[in-house]
């Protein structure tokens, strides 16, 4: 059974200090920092790129689960592995075909790091072919339109984490998007096991007590997936 993997994204922490953030959500129990990189192409906004990774890397030893919404993810590839990222997951509504994604995956994992693969909340999860999947260590349903932090959560995705939990018993199941103490239940009752909050994680009094919630909701729920 998929054990909990608490992601913060650091998106919604302070840039100016982001050795410190990083240090600080290790702390208090952080599993992956969660790295939002927008190309103001693929989404409306524009984040950070491999020289950020590259500097981060410098301060800590932290998976860096590295989500990239960007047009073209494969020119990036082997930057983001100089850089130090431990995974890149990229978009499925950038691959014209699924042997384009295989492609993908075959040279992220050929650089060594870790493959995931993303859907927007639109894209039917009929875009993700068993072929895809097979090959990917992770999948990325997204809650709310990629492209800024502090949106709502969206309930119908929740519909695709259900069936590919179904499909995949044992796959690592990413949410993101609007994760919070009141939407937690919802995603890891459908079966996600891999959850990515900036808001509610970097907003909250206590942050170690909110990704431990996390973490029981999917310990509760994930005897019944
Ligand atoms: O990929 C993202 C946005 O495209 C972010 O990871 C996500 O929005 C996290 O922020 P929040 O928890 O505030 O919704
Ligand atoms: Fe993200």
């Amino acid at each position: 059974m998929p054990s909990p993997i608490i992601c913060p994204s650091m998106l919604s922490s302070d840039f100016a200090n982001l050795a410190a953030e990083a240090k600080r959500m290790k702390d208090l129990g952080a599993d992956y920092l969660h790295m939002d990189v927008m190309d103001g192409h693929f989404v409306p906004n524009l984040t950070l790129g491999a020289p950020i990774i590259k500097s981060l890397r410098k301060h800590t030893d932290a998976f860096l689960d590295c989500h990239l919404m960007v047009s073209d993810p494969g020119k990036w590839v082997p930057d983001f592995h100089s850089a130090g990222a431990s995974s890149i997951t990229f978009h499925i509504e950038v691959c014209p075909t699924p042997a384009a994604a295989i492609s993908l995956i075959q040279q992220v994992h050929s650089h060594g790091m870790k493959c995931g693969v993303s859907v927007k909340p639109g894209t039917p999860v009929d875009a993700l072919p068993d072929e895809v999947l097979r090959d990917v260590d992770m999948v990325l349903v997204m809650t709310v339109e990629p492209g800024f932090g502090g949106q709502k959560f969206m309930e119908g995705p929740l519909d695709k984490v259900r069936s590919l939990r179904k499909r995949f018993p044992n796959l690592d199941i990413q949410v993101d998007g609007g994760l919070a103490l009141d939407t937690i239940d919802r995603a890891a009752e459908a079966g996600a096991n891999v959850i990515v909050a900036g808001t509610s994680v970097f907003g909250a009094q206590d942050p170690k007590a909110v990704m431990e919630s996390f973490r029981e909701s999917i310990r509760k729920h994930s005897s019944k997936w």
